[in-house]
């Protein structure tokens, strides 16, 4: 079983940085009150590798994946992708074309099935049309979506096929880098241990990049990095 994502622009070894962090820092306002919660983050991520980020609740995981998936620009510093600065390659782009996101959130859309979020998904990132459908079909069924809820609209899904379809969708898009925050919290043990397992041969075997933010010590055993933020500063 591979996940066969295949759609990065430039081709990747394992070992190769896929994303690199230089001298990152965050500072939120509000009001008169001026926060920094990441202060001078260096990291280089490489292709082939998953890499867990953990922290206390409130360090910042969730903004440093912000940060590194384009959602979001530093205050300062800057995020490369394959050596080139994001910002010059437009977060746009680089969110559409290089990366796939799993939400705590989710953000599915509710008014449409399993398959049509992921297939609407994948046209945005350029995945050829004749292929969307039977992909989207294969990638729910891996992780343990049963065929009758391929196409109901997600909103009657349970909360953890919704996070199932979350997953599909992103492993869906053939990216070059998978960032996903908390992608195993409303699921069992077992489904969980089998997204783990995706996420590893999506790193293992495909050479991707796979980044997750986690609470959970399973996803962090499982995967070939731990990082922790604490105080502003990423440490391995
Ligand atoms: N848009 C924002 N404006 C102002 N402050 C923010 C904003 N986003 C996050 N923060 C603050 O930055 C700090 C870090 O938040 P963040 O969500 O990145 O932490 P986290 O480590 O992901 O937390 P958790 O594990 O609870 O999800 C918190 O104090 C939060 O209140």
């Amino acid at each position: 079983m591979t996940t066969h994502a295949t759609h990065s622009t430039q081709a990747t070894h394992s070992g190769d940085v896929m994303l690199e962090l230089s001298d990152v820092t965050r500072t939120y306002q509000s009001g008169n009150r001026r926060r920094t919660v990441l202060k001078g983050v260096n990291y280089r991520f490489e292709a082939g590798r998953m890499y867990a980020v953990v922290g206390p609740s409130g360090s910042g995981k969730t903004t440093l994946l912000s940060l590194a998936s384009g959602l979001d620009a530093p205050s300062s510093g800057t995020v490369s992708f394959q050596g080139r600065d994001v910002a010059r390659l437009g977060l746009g782009r680089y969110r559409n074309q290089h990366v796939a996101t799993v939400f705590q959130s989710l953000n599915l859309l509710t008014y449409m099935t399993a398959v049509q979020n992921i297939t609407s998904a994948m046209e945005i990132t350029g995945v050829k049309a004749g292929r969307r459908r039977q992909r989207a079909v294969e990638l729910l069924t891996l992780l343990g979506v049963e065929p009758t809820e391929h196409h109901r609209r997600t909103l009657q899904l349970s909360g953890g096929q919704q996070q199932r379809v979350a997953i599909a969708r992103a492993l869906a898009c053939e990216v070059d880098i998978l960032f996903a925050d908390e992608p195993t919290g409303s699921l069992d043990h077992e489904t969980a241990d089998g997204i783990i397992e995706v996420f590893r041969r999506l790193a293992h075997d495909d050479g991707k990049c796979v980044i997750v933010v986690t609470h959970s010590k399973e996803v962090a055993a499982a995967s070939d990095e731990v990082l922790h933020l604490k105080r502003g500063k990423l440490t391995a």
